[in-house]
């Protein structure tokens, strides 16, 4: 702890009274001891320079030493940082001392002391913000049953930064370190995911507004206005983080790279003052707020500097031939008269060539024509149909000859040279260009921020539109928010884009008495797209889209987790298997009961009675949670967990059997129809294995064992009249609790609802009648 050096005060501003370091610490580490009925302490670290906007937090609660992590990076960054630190209620807040200096002090740094005035405020010297202590931190002290958090946190370097500044101020206070492994540490992502009870309210909100959006958006009647434009702009983020990219070598690829995205900036700055135009007249305020956004002078400057140096011109242009001539003649001429001298020389080469080629068709008197590629360069094409060969052949002077449906391509050894001769103008060209282009951007660097907002506000435009084409031209629904998942003929979306005929459309329906569903059914049946389905609905309708399906009603989940399996591999399966277990670590040790899980196949990457013994238990593990889950496996033998858990359904998909007239073989056709219950495909390996070359003596075999097996396991897995009676007195109490708890019926219809769940109770369970209510109700 030697050296360190904080600076506190109770809702201090600017902080800058670097305390000296050891005698006024013990001192200010009782004032903590004091204060613990708050009890967490935050550290808050933000990036600098080009990377500002980009926060890192991390929290650690003195009295439960749990650490969370987290990391935001976008336009509404601010708003989101200070929403988390108020959910906190922190006792300290950390940060930087760079970030409070008297004069340079930074924005966040005004909107958290302006919002936490009470409390206390600590700076730290910006070195202790270092996201490689960080990491190290984690793995010396997180818990290996959360030691899967390094997995989601490894590049996230602000929040790991704010982790290392935090542990080791903490330990400092404390006068103490924390033992190895003692941490429980967790990531949490910037999406709203909190556990606190404003979730919903805030999922709902956004919803709301963000539908209403959608509405107006299309209503201006600007939609195919607004797709035209947004699809001409290239990833702006991709483009951003590649430009402040400052490549460790000077070679032709990185200056041909540079120029690239020099093109592509321009390009992506010129559309801004059109999306402004579009976006004035709209009246909403977060259509507003990012036309304002792009009222920034910076896109202004950014521009006119680019212009100083690049032809007005020069744009993003589709085919490589055209690319490569708009970085050739990007930089205006007299800038560089070596340039201009380059590239007159790679003119005259590009006219020598096709003069030459001009020359042999003459010669040879075939129609032949100037062709580029990327790989080949300069290369000569031909139709066959349009000339005839003597002797089918084409003259000897033509090498590395090529046939692609009727346009025979090929080159020449002149042509060969002179291709080196261009690319060597090239490079030469570019290396200078390059020079050019690095000094231009040096100037930009200082403004070149703003594309962030830009970037948000085109994904933002984007979205919207999708939204807009999503509840409009297609037949999707608007989605309900209760506690049920109930989705009634819904369909995969992209299926739905990338096949001719319409997918078909399924029903899901999981509640609480009803949480876990196991989906079986043969390979090929449907299984895994009826998962990613349910996701992707559950995602669209969460972020405010209208979802594929005649109805449909979400119960919020806080995360998503899914693990689909993996195809098979024999040289890879250990490291299958480990993914597999490391995932389904992840989601054991992250799911809540407000979680959403999707598993697709699990246990595959081992011996059937290890895979079927892991399945069995993590399915055991998760049916203590009231999580929604989804499980799809070919261990039928799984299928008989609902004897012992009523919470359990089970699924399967149809399939039907059909007899080849030809040589009266059976054939599998599919349904892609859900139904409840576990498959009676039994044995539908065995029927793969028929239909391949297995001698029919080992099939004969196969067949016998597995009956064999099949006998002893159910035998021990029969279900029991009493469990039956069990299973159907938790579905009626699970369904009296949610009536109880939703219902606005009138009394006669709650009268009416309740003698219909009698009866369904009592033909689930025919032999009882224990479970009537006095009234006969
Ligand atoms: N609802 C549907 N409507 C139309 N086609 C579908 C539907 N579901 C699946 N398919 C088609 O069937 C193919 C196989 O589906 P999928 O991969 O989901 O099967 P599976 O049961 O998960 O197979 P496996 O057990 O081998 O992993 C898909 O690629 C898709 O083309």
């Amino acid at each position: 702890m030697e050296g360190v050096e904080w600076g506190r005060g109770r809702g201090q501003r600017g902080g800058g009274s670097s305390c000296g370091p050891r005698g006024n610490l013990i001192t200010s580490s009782s004032a903590v001891s004091a204060h613990l009925v708050a009890s967490i302490i935050v550290a808050v670290v933000e990036g600098r320079g080009l990377a500002r906007g980009e926060v890192g937090m991390a929290s650690i609660d003195l009295k439960n030493p749990e650490v969370v992590l987290s990391q935001f990076a976008d336009n509404t960054t601010y708003a989101k940082v200070i929403t988390k630190l108020k959910i906190l209620t922190p006792l300290e807040i950390i940060m930087s001392n760079t970030a409070c200096d008297t004069g340079s002090a930074t924005k966040l740094f005004s909107l958290i002391t302006e919002n936490f005035k009470n409390v206390t405020f600590t700076t730290v010297q910006r070195k202790y913000f270092n996201e490689t202590k960080g990491l190290e931190y984690i793995e010396q002290l997180c818990t290996s049953e959360f030691s899967t958090v390094l997995m989601e946190v490894q590049s996230k370097y602000y929040c790991l930064a704010a982790v290392a500044a935090l542990l080791k101020y903490v330990e400092f206070i404390q006068n103490s370190v924390y033992a190895p492994k003692s941490l429980k540490v967790r990531f949490q992502g910037n999406n709203f995911v909190f556990t606190n009870s404003g979730f919903l309210h805030c999922y709902k909100f956004i919803m709301h507004q963000v539908l209403w959006h959608m509405y107006l958006i299309y209503l201006v009647r600007n939609k195919e206005f607004f797709f035209e434009l947004i699809s001409r702009f290239l990833d702006t983020e991709q483009l951003l983080s590649i430009l402040v990219q400052i490549p460790k070598q000077d070679t032709v690829k990185a200056a041909e790279s540079k120029i690239t995205n020099l093109i592509y900036l321009k390009h992506t700055l010129e559309l801004v003052d059109p999306l402004k135009a579009a976006l004035k007249s709209c009246k909403t305020h977060l259509l507003k707020a990012y036309y304002s956004s792009l009222e920034d002078k910076r896109f202004g400057i950014i521009l006119e500097k680019i212009k100083t140096v690049v032809n007005d011109d020069t744009r993003y242009a589709k085919g490589c031939l055209n690319m490569r001539t708009q970085k050739c003649y990007a930089v205006r001429p007299n800038i560089n008269e070596f340039l201009d001298i380059a590239r007159r020389t790679y003119t005259e080469i590009v006219d020598d060539i096709a003069g030459m080629i001009t020359q042999l068709g003459e010669k040879y008197n075939l129609p032949l024509k100037m062709s580029f590629s990327s790989a080949r360069g300069f290369f000569i094409q031909m139709n066959a149909e349009c000339a005839a060969l003597p002797n089918g052949q084409l003259p000897s002077d033509f090498t590395k000859i090529t046939k692609m449906k009727n346009a025979y391509s090929f080159t020449s050894a002149d042509l060969i040279k002179m291709n080196e001769r261009c690319q060597e103008s090239l490079r030469e060209i570019y290396h200078m260009t390059y020079l050019i282009v690095c000094k231009l951007l040096s100037e930009i660097y200082e403004h070149i921020h703003c594309l962030y907002k830009l970037s948000d506000t085109v994904s933002m435009l984007d979205m919207l539109l999708s939204f807009a084409h999503a509840c409009t031209l297609s037949d999707y629904v608007r989605p309900e928010f209760t506690d049920t998942l109930a989705i009634k003929q819904g369909w995969h979306p992209i299926l739905e884009k990338i096949s001719v005929e319409k997918p078909v459309s399924n029903n899901t329906y999981i509640t609480e008495g009803s949480n876990f569903i196991i989906i079986t059914g043969p390979n090929m049946s449907g299984k895994s797209t009826y998962l990613k389905q349910i996701a992707l609905c559950q995602i669209m309708a969460q972020i405010g889209s209208y979802v594929p399906a005649e109805y449909s009603s979400f119960r919020i989940a806080e995360q998503i987790f899914t693990r689909i399996g993996m195809d098979d591999d024999i040289e890879t399966n250990s490291s299958t298997f480990m993914k597999e277990m490391k995932e389904i670590t992840y989601i054991i040790q992250n799911a809540n009961d407000k979680s959403l899980i999707i598993i697709d196949e699990l246990g595959r990457g081992t011996s059937t009675e290890e895979g079927i013994g892991i399945c069995y238990s993590v399915c055991e593990y998760l049916l203590s949670l009231k999580a929604f889950t989804l499980f799809a496996t070919h261990f039928l033998e799984l299928c008989h967990i609902d004897a012992l858990y009523p919470n359990v359904e089970n699924s399967h998909f149809e399939v039907q059997h059909v007899r080849n007239s030809v040589g009266n073989k059976e054939k599998i056709t599919y349904t892609y129809i859900i139904s409840k219950g576990h498959t009676e495909e039994k044995n539908y390996g065995l029927k793969a294995a028929e239909v391949s070359s297995l001698p029919p003596s080992v099939i004969l075999d196969a067949k016998e064992i597995t009956t064999h097996i099949a006998r002893q396991i159910l035998q021990k897995q029969r279900t029991t009249p009493e469990t039956l009676r069990q299973r159907a007195v938790y579905h009626l109490a699970t369904r009296l609790v949610q009536t109880a708890r939703n219902s606005r019926l009138d009394p006669d219809s709650l009268r009416i609802f309740l003698k219909g769940l009698k009866k369904k109770y009592e033909a689930d369970c025919p032999v009882s009648g224990q479970a009537q209510t006095e009234d006969g109700q």
